[in-house]
């Protein structure tokens, strides 16, 4: 989404028939379209709160690790993590490829969190 459009779709004012195609497509075609739109809304939004969970209790990871000085990544439990995931996107047909990706992503993130928790919790023991 470019900085333009992020100002036009704020996210009090969200407009479900906010579009592009407005007025160049048929109503019917577009009709359609909005009604597949509302699915892919809740699933957006519902990502957004599975995120907001996981990243919850990865906080709660990072705080653990730091306290007892653990390292930030965990290899083993990564690979583990991604075989499994690239077994169940298989059943589920998802592209594998794309769940490892997407998991790496996150999981990069989490890592970053995990670095600063640490650094932080460094800096408090050394003011005490
Ligand atoms: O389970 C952990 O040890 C975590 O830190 C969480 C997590 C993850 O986000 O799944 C992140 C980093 C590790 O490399 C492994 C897993």
């Amino acid at each position: 989404m470019t900085e333009q459009n992020h100002a036009l779709a704020d996210a009090d004012s969200f407009d479900p028939s906010a579009s592009s195609l407005a007025g160049h497509v048929d109503q019917a075609v577009m009709d359609e379209l909005l009604s597949i739109r509302s699915s892919i809304d809740n699933i957006d939004a519902t990502l957004v709160y599975l995120l907001a969970e996981r990243f919850k209790a990865t906080q709660k990871v990072g705080v653990l690790k730091a306290t007892y000085k653990l390292p930030a990544g965990d290899p083993g439990r990564e690979a583990a993590q991604i075989a499994r995931l690239r077994r169940l996107a298989e059943e589920a047909h998802l592209d594998p490829a794309f769940a490892e990706k997407f998991l790496n992503f996150i999981i990069s993130e989490v890592i970053r969190h995990h670095e600063a928790i640490a650094e932080d919790h460094q800096a408090t023991i050394a003011q005490a």
